[in-house]
């Protein structure tokens, strides 16, 4: 399990492009065979992936202190690859390209499958701490009406699909949800905004192999860039803003883990303020 420590932003304003790459930025999610996991102590988030050649079960890491993964935390998974399956206490769910699933605290034995070992199953995840059992739901995609926000004259005519929030799948602290751009438009979340209240890890994907997204951090006085390509994902500090702008359109999962789970309780940034 690789650690991320936490960073103040006067600290960041001096970064150079590979401190800020080496504290925000995760790479290799999904390697065949092994569960990829960064552990944030950003709200202690984890962010991390599975690619289940073969059946991956999910195991407590060196360092996290309890006897099982899931002893005091939650989990929220959404599928970016081949049809797969989670086996969670032996009851099996199977979760097509953009399904979800949430976990919640107590489950003891989650076990990820592809269906076709030549086309495997990506599953992205974010866990949270938990302190109360939620039941474990699967959420279909097509099962969530969408948001439509933005528009083509500002290059972010997307849609918004909540998966895990208070009106929805219910949970401890995890928000997540995806959010898929129309072709054509490059920009998400700008107007960009803050959360003090809650912190925030973007995963990009949907992005063909050579186009790129400038993830857009930093305070919105200091703003910094980070290059990603796909299927990569980013912390985002409750200080920093978040947003970005593509070579291509794409696609992106946002989980969120803090104070509250109010979706629209954002600290806006005008335009005119941002630097
Ligand atoms: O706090 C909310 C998150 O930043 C995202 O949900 C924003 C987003 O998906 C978008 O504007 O497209
Ligand atoms: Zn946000």
């Amino acid at each position: 399990m690789e650690i991320r420590h936490n960073v103040h932003p006067t600290d960041v304003k001096r970064y150079t492009t590979d401190e800020l790459r080496e504290n925000f930025l995760i790479q290799d999610l999904f390697q065949p065979n092994k569960i990829k996991m960064v552990y944030s102590h950003v709200d202690r988030m984890i962010a991390g992936g599975v690619c289940p050649v073969e059946p991956q079960p999910l195991q407590v890491e060196a360092g996290m202190g309890v006897d099982y993964f899931l002893e005091r935390r939650e989990i929220g998974i959404i599928n970016v690859g081949g049809t797969g399956y989670i086996d969670v206490n032996g009851q099996r769910y199977t979760l097509n390209r953009t399904d979800g699933l949430y976990i919640g605290k107590g489950v003891k034995d989650v076990v990820f499958y592809s269906q076709d070992s030549h086309k495997p199953a990506k599953f992205y995840f974010n866990s949270a701490p938990a302190h109360a059992t939620y039941p474990t739901t699967k959420i279909e995609r097509s099962s969530i009406a969408g948001n439509h926000l933005g528009a083509i004259t500002h290059s972010n005519d997307r849609t918004i699909y909540k998966y895990i929030h208070p009106q929805g799948v219910q949970s401890c602290q995890l928000v997540m949800g995806m959010t898929a751009l129309e072709n054509g438009n490059m920009w998400n979340s700008m107007p960009s905004h803050t959360h003090e209240r809650r912190m925030e890890v973007y995963f990009y994907f949907d992005l063909p192999e050579e186009d790129v997204v400038f993830h857009l951090m930093g305070q919105p006085q200091e703003t910094r860039h980070i290059v990603m390509r796909n299927e990569e994902a980013v912390i985002s500090p409750s200080w920093s803003i978040h947003s970005g702008v593509g070579t291509h359109n794409y696609t992106f999962i946002w989980g969120m883990a803090g104070e509250n789970q109010v979706f629209d309780d954002m600290d806006a940034v005008a335009m005119k303020d941002i630097r």
